[in-house]
């Protein structure tokens, strides 16, 4: 073993040589990560031994330091640099051989410069430099470095990580960029504690850090002493807080910055363990402290193993599947490393991870997520369903025919709202779809078809609905004439046949006691595809919305206040399918509780209400009156904005499963040829003017000449000068119930 160890140690002592690190600067420190390593050599030669490299590096700053008058420790002898050794602990690699150092200039040195004044650390002030008394026993200091993640990052990648056991007199821990710089760095005395507050209580001072040095201790830190804005050029409202925060020293040299996490990135489990602080500190010679801080019961926390909590974080990002969550960011990657530290250290009183599987800003991972496999979701409060992550490169997660990828144009890992995706309509708790094949009557399906029904040289019963004709062409798109009706419908639907309900399921959720008088519903157009019982292929032509999403499209961030859209990545015809909306299948009463609910919570309810077939004097029941809430679970479709009147998809009825027409789907499809990268949009047919209670419509940015919803219009028709056509009724609307 000695013989394997001493090559080994030869081959490290070689490859700190070319680096520029005599054998006697390296031999103690590669020594003493050995035994810190428990005598293993893989975690010492990873990364060509950067963890080596590392060690040394930090010991040439310590001993510098050390060798500063101001910064002398309180006795002890000096660090680790000189390779001074307690006795006792020499043996460990006995025989390793001499190597000698090559006169030549290594690619880089890292070798420190001879005066002090020529390098660049960060330092504790010297009145923070002491030991904390009493204590000789040796500390371990816990670094972690963010390192450049080239290429796709993956938190391993993100997160290099090493211990260094240093002695009690090592009170200053350097902090290096990754590599060291070929350059000389500017003379930097970074005093941390000349980083003011710009928001007490937000960021902190930085700290004495010797108070936090024994492992087994509780975090304490100074006191925050009140900020002193009179001296800060850069103060920052409350309103600013997510953004970079400059902070200036005390003298105004050295300019530190302040980076507080976003709000979202603080949404931490129920440990309650956040982020508290993130602070980053820059010197003018490039280098970058991150420090993070974390705050626990200090009398339960015992400081964990720093390897448990990469294992922790790790073990979180390995759950959300391959992929780092779309919502990945480095504060959220900070604040898991927080919670975990302080889930680890308070252990005793708080269960491991799997009770918290969250990860990026907050998002719970796949792994736990219950999912929607089967038709009917869910039951309990949506607000308490655990969140999911998306897959920017397909918000489907092979769902749907097509990958259907989260552009990200603004590169800042930004992603829509958590929702489970659903390809398809799933029953919520109380509305009654019935789907039996029991139901489809030889009328309502063409059981002697054979291959493809478009072809057939006689319409099928199927084409009924459409008056005996096909809706579809030979080459899978709505006939122009059939989708103009549709447009219409929408554009002027008042010179459109309405029905109109005896008591209105509609006004009921709104108001069981006392029901409004409905204000009716557009009797639309239904198209019949071809299904079970029929005697056709799949590929009958006669079967597109049920076939799927086929053509290319995108999630990208409208950037105007509308949040996300859809759009298409190719130019698409007129007439073709885009997408349907698909969502859990709730009574107009479920839907308008929700809504409530979610209004409370300054969130929209994205439902449709499923009216295109409620027949003339009819007194549905409830669990007839059915609307589609994409919200939760949804599909594509509930990324599709409104736009007033010329919008380019037209909604239309689509039967499948059942010729009940309290339930149908709801597809898109193009009202005119779209350019490729063109935002897909809908009419929802809203009467922004309409009140709904605590339901609020919101205020329409769609930019279109014909908008009827915006703050200007309706301000106008409020005045009384518009050419508004009186009160109508929002039926489509997904941003209202
Ligand atoms: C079905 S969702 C559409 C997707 C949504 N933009 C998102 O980010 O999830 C409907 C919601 O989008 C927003 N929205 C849609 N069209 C809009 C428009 N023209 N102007 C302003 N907001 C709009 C509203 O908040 C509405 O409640």
């Amino acid at each position: 073993m000695v013989g394997r160890n001493e090559e080994k140690a030869r081959l490290a002592l070689a490859a700190m040589n070319k680096l520029g690190f005599g054998r006697k600067q390296a031999t103690p420190v590669l020594k003493r990560l050995f035994r810190l390593f428990d005598r293993q050599w893989e975690p010492i030669e990873a990364d060509s031994y950067r963890a080596l490299a590392e060690a040394i590096l930090d010991d040439q700053l310590q001993s510098q330091s050390q060798s500063q008058p101001q910064h002398q420790p309180n006795g002890g002898s000096g660090g680790g640099g000189g390779g001074n050794e307690a006795p006792g602990q020499e043996e460990e690699l006995d025989g390793m051989p001499e190597i000698s150092t090559p006169s030549t200039t290594p690619s880089f040195r890292a070798t420190p410069p001879q005066s002090s004044s020529s390098r660049t650390h960060f330092r504790a002030p010297a009145s923070a430099s002491a030991p904390p008394p009493g204590s000789t026993a040796r500390g371990i200091v816990e670094r972690v470095v963010l390192a450049p993640a080239p290429g796709a990052p993956s938190p391993t990648a993100l997160l290099t990580k090493h211990k260094q056991m240093m002695d009690a007199e090592f009170q200053q821990p350097a902090f290096f960029p990754k590599h060291p710089n070929p350059q000389p760095p500017q003379p930097v005395d970074m005093d941390a504690s000349g980083c003011w507050d710009v928001q007490p209580g937000l960021i902190l001072r930085s700290r004495n850090r010797n108070r936090n040095r024994n492992a087994s201790s509780s975090s304490e830190f100074n006191a925050v002493p009140p900020p002193d804005r009179d001296r800060n050029p850069h103060h920052i409202s409350g309103s600013d807080k997510n953004r970079a925060i400059q902070h200036h020293n005390r003298n105004a040299e050295m300019p530190a910055v302040s980076v507080e996490p976003t709000s979202s990135s603080t949404l931490i489990n129920g440990t309650g363990s956040q982020v508290q602080e993130i602070d980053v500190a820059s010197s003018p010679g490039g280098e970058v402290k991150l420090s993070l801080k974390c705050s626990a019961d200090p009398s339960k926390l015992n400081m964990p193993d720093l390897e448990a909590v990469y294992k922790m974080v790790e073990d979180k990002y390995h759950c959300s599947d391959k992929l780092l969550p779309p919502d990945f960011s480095i504060p959220g990657l900070m604040a898991e490393i927080c919670q975990s530290v302080v889930q680890l250290g308070t252990q005793h009183t708080v269960e491991h991870i799997t009770q918290s599987r969250t990860v990026g800003n907050g998002s719970t991972s796949k792994c736990v997520e219950g999912g929607s496999a089967s038709s009917t979701t869910a039951p309990q409060p949506h607000s308490a369903l655990s969140r999911t992550t998306h897959d920017v490169h397909d918000i489907s997660k092979g769902q749907e025919n097509v990958k259907i990828p989260i552009a990200n144009e603004s590169g800042r890992g930004k992603c829509p709202p958590s929702f489970s995706y659903v390809p398809g309509n799933e029953v919520f708790q109380n509305g009654i779809v019935n789907i039996s094949l029991a139901q489809i009557g030889a009328e309502d399906c063409c059981a002697d078809c054979f291959g493809d029904c478009l072809s057939a040289p006689v319409p099928c019963a199927c084409a009924r609905v459409t008056g005996g004709a096909y809706a579809y062409t030979p080459g899978g798109l709505v006939k122009p004439d059939f989708i103009d009706k549709c447009v219409s419908m929408n554009r002027v639907p008042e010179a459109h046949h309405k029905v109109f309900c005896k008591t209105c399921p509609l006004e009921r959720s709104r108001d069981k006691a006392s029901p409004e008088p409905c204000r009716g519903h557009l009797v639309r157009k239904f198209i019949k595809e071809c299904w079970s019982k029929c005697g056709c292929s799949m590929r009958c032509g006669n079967r597109v919305v049920q076939r799927g999403i086929r053509f290319n499209l995108e999630v990208f961030s409208t950037g105007n206040g509308r949040g996300w859209g859809l759009r298409t990545q190719n130019a698409l015809p007129k007439g073709a399918f885009v997408c349907e909306y698909a969502g859990e299948i709730l009574t107009c009463a479920e839907v308008h509780e929700r809504a409530v609910e979610n209004m409370k919570n300054a969130r929209y309810t994205h439902a449709v209400v499923l009216d295109a077939g409620w027949s003339s004097g009819g007194s549905l029941k409830d669990e007839e009156a059915l609307c589609l809430d994409g919200t939760f679970y949804g599909n594509v479709g509930r990324f599709i904005n409104h736009r007033c009147r010329d919008s380019n998809l037209a909604m239309v009825p689509v039967q499948v499963e059942t010729p009940d027409r309290h339930y149908y789907h709801v597809a898109f499809f193009t009202s005119r040829k779209v350019e490729a990268l063109e935002e897909l949009t809908w009419d929802y047919g809203i009467d922004f003017d309409e009140e709904l209670g605590p339901v609020k419509v919101f205020e329409c940015l769609c930019g279109s000449k014909y908008c009827r919803g915006s703050r200007r219009h309706r301000q106008r028709l409020r005045n009384g000068n518009g050419n508004g056509t009186g009160k109508k009724r929002s039926r489509g609307d997904p941003g209202q119930d």
